[in-house]
C-alpha cells in the first residue's frame, strides 16, 4: 500500500500531540516523585500543588487534608515543600527538642528585612535578641504593677467612651467596637515600647498601621504569600510584595524618628521604655569593649535576673532595634485585639453565658473593684471563657511559618531542607479526640468538676518550643483585665433581628468582620 502524503506517519499534529503527551508524563512522573521516607501526602497539581486549597479559610483546608493524611503530612505549594504538623506532641518534638525546625522562611514583606524578632533565622543573634525582649517585656510590661495600672487605665477610657455612647437612657444604639479595641490595645504595646501613645500622637504612624493590617485585597494577598513565597513571582503578587516592603521602610522610618528622640533624652539610670533598655545594652556593649565590664542598669531590682544571662554582643545595633520595635508592634496589637473582638462577639450572641460569667465577677470585685492578675483564681469562669473562644478562634490559625534549616528526621520522616513547617492550631483545638463537639461553644468544657479551671496542652493558641509567641504573658494579661473591665461595667447584645458572622475572615490573623453592638450600663 503507498501512503499520500497526508497519510504520512510523520504527520506533525500527530508528533506534536505525541511529544506534549511524552513530555506531560515526565511532568506528572517527576512532579509526583516525593524524597524516600518523606511525610505521606500528595504532590497536587503540577507546577501548582495544592496551592488552590489556599482558600479564604486555608486551615479548614489544611485541616481536611490532615484527616485524610494523618498528624503529619507533606504537600506542595507551588514547588515548596509544606510539612503540617496536626498534633501537639508533634509540634513539642519539633520546636522544643529539635533545633532544626526553628527557622523562619521569608514570607511575609513587612517582617522581613533581615533584622527583627519574628522572621530571622535561628541563631545566637535571634536568641540574643528573643531573651533581651523577654526580659524588656518583663521588666515594662509582664508581671508588673505598672503594667497593670497602664491596663486599668486604658480599660477604663474605653468604658468611659462607651459609657459616653450610652448616655442618659443608658443604653446606646448599636455601634462598632473593633476599632475601639484596636485603639486600646495599640495604646498598650505603644506605651511598652515608646512611653507615650505613638498612634494618638502621631496620625502618619497610626494611617500606616491600619493600612498593613486593613482587610483589604493587598492584606489577604500577603496572607497566601506567608505560605506560598514562590508566588511573590507572579505580576500580581510581585506589587504586592513591594507595596508590603514601601510599607514596611516608611513604619521603620517613623520608628526611627522615635529612637532618635530617645536617644537626645536618654538616661541610663532611669530608662523608660523597651527603647531606652535597648540603648542601654548597645552603651554597654561599646563600654565593655573599652573596659571590660558589663553594667546592666536596666535590670536593676529584677527578680526576673536570674533567668537573664545574654552578653552585650554587636546584635545590639540601631539598625535592629527599629525592627525589633516594628515586630512587637505589629505582633502585639493585631493578635490581642481580635481576640477581644472575638471574646465581646461570642458573649454578646450567647447572653446566657455572658450573665454567668458577670455574676462571678461581680461576686469577686463587685462594681467598682479593680481587677488585677492577683485575682485569677477566683474567676475560674472568665478564665474558661477566654480559652474556649481563642480555642474556637485562635487568632494565628496556623501560627507563623517555621522552616527546616537541613534536611532532618521528624516524628521518623525525613523534612527536606528548607520544608515550610506549619502548625496547624485550628486543626488541634478543633480534634473531636480531643475536643468533644469542637465546633460548639462549651466554656465549661476547660473546668474540673469543683468548678477550677483546667488547663489543657491541647490549647496551644500561642504554639510550643523555643520560637513559641515571645508576649504570651502579656497577651494573657490584656484579654483579662480588657475583659473584665468591660462585662463590669456593660452588658453587650447584638441589635435585634441580626444575625452575626461567627466565621469572621483570615487576613493574616484570623479576626471577626465589623459588628455592631449595643451596651447597657449596668
Ligand atoms: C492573643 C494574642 C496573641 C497570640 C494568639 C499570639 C500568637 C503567636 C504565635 C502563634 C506565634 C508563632 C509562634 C511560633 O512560630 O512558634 C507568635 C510569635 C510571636 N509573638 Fe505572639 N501572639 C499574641 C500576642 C502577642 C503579643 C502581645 C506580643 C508582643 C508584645 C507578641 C509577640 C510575638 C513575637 C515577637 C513572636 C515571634 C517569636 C519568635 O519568633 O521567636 N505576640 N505569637
Amino acid at each position: 500500500m503507498i501512503l499520500n502524503e497526508d497519510q504520512s506517519i510523520f504527520n506533525p499534529y500527530l508528533v506534536s500531540a505525541s511529544l506534549t503527551l511524552v513530555v506531560l508524563l515526565f511532568t506528572w512522573v517527576y512532579w509526583n516523585k516525593r524524597p524516600p521516607n518523606s511525610p505521606p501526602g500528595s504532590n497536587g497539581i503540577p507546577l501548582l500543588g495544592a496551592i488552590l486549597s489556599l482558600t479564604s479559610f486555608p486551615q479548614i483546608a489544611l485541616t481536611k487534608l490532615g484527616k485524610k493524611y494523618g498528624p503529619i503530612y507533606m504537600v506542595y505549594f507551588g514547588n515548596t515543600a509544606v510539612v503540617v504538623l496536626e498534633t501537639p506532641e508533634i509540634a513539642h518534638e519539633a520546636f522544643a527538642k529539635n533545633d532544626c525546625f526553628n527557622d523562619r522562611p521569608q514570607t511575609i514583606p513587612t517582617l522581613c528585612s533581615g533584622k527583627g524578632l519574628i522572621m530571622i533565622n535561628a541563631s545566637d543573634f535571634q536568641r540574643e535578641q528573643r531573651q533581651f525582649n523577654l526580659h524588656a517585656l518583663r521588666e515594662f510590661g509582664m508581671g508588673r504593677k505598672k503594667l497593670e495600672g497602664r491596663l486599668v487605665d486604658v480599660s477604663r477610657q474605653l468604658c468611659k467612651t462607651i459609657d459616653d455612647l450610652c448616655g442618659n437612657s443608658g443604653t446606646s444604639k448599636p455601634f462598632p467596637i473593633n476599632d475601639m479595641i484596636y485603639q486600646s490595645i495599640s495604646s498598650v504595646i505603644s506605651y511598652i515600647i515608646f512611653n507615650h501613645d505613638v498612634t494618638v500622637d502621631d496620625k502618619e504612624f497610626d494611617v500606616l498601621l491600619k493600612e498593613m493590617t486593613e482587610p483589604k485585597k493587598e492584606n489577604v494577598l500577603s496572607g497566601i504569600l506567608m505560605f506560598a513565597p514562590k508566588l511573590k513571582y507572579l505580576p500580581f503578587f510581585s506589587t504586592n510584595w513591594r507595596k508590603s516592603e514601601e510599607f514596611r521602610d516608611k513604619l521603620e522610618e517613623k520608628i526611627k524618628g522615635e529612637v532618635l528622640s530617645h536617644q537626645k533624652s536618654h538616661d541610663r539610670n532611669n530608662p523608660r521604655d523597651i527603647i531606652d533598655c535597648f540603648l542601654n545594652e548597645m552603651n554597654n556593649f561599646s563600654s565593655s569593649k573599652s573596659s571590660g565590664q558589663i553594667d546592666k542598669s536596666c535590670d536593676q531590682n529584677d527578680e526576673m535576673n536570674r533567668s537573664y544571662s545574654w552578653q552585650p554582643s554587636s546584635s545590639f545595633t540601631i539598625g535592629q532595634l527599629i525592627s525589633s520595635v516594628r515586630d512587637l508592634f505589629m505582633a502585639g496589637t493585631e493578635t490581642t485585639a481580635s481576640t477581644i473582638c472575638w471574646i465581646i462577639l461570642f458573649l454578646s450572641h450567647y447572653q446566657d453565658v455572658q450573665e454567668k460569667m458577670q455574676k462571678e465577677i461581680d461576686e469577686v470585685l463587685g462594681q467598682s473593684g479593680v481587677p488585677s492578675m492577683s485575682i485569677t483564681e477566683k474567676l475560674p469562669h472568665v478564665r474558661a471563657v477566654l480559652q474556649e473562644v481563642s480555642r474556637l478562634r485562635p487568632s494565628a490559625p496556623l501560627s507563623l511559618p517555621h522552616m527546616a534549616s537541613r534536611d532532618a528526621i521528624l516524628n521518623g520522616y525525613v523534612i527536606p531542607k528548607g520544608a515550610i513547617i506549619l502548625t496547624n492550631i485550628w486543626g488541634i483545638q478543633h480534634d473531636e479526640s480531643r475536643w468533644p463537639e469542637p465546633e460548639k461553644f462549651l466554656p465549661e468544657r476547660h473546668l474540673d468538676n469543683d468548678g477550677k479551671f483546667n488547663t489543657s496542652s491541647n490549647w496551644m493558641i500561642f504554639n510550643v518550643g523555643l520560637r513559641n509567641c515571645l508576649g504570651q504573658k502579656l497577651a494573657k494579661m490584656e484579654l483579662f483585665i480588657v475583659t473584665i473591665s468591660l462585662f463590669q461595667k456593660f452588658s453587650f447584645a447584638l441589635p435585634p433581628g441580626t444575625t452575626p458572622d461567627m466565621e469572621g475572615e483570615s487576613v493574616v490573623t484570623l479576626r471577626p468582620r465589623h459588628f455592631d453592638l449595643i451596651a447597657t450600663r449596668r
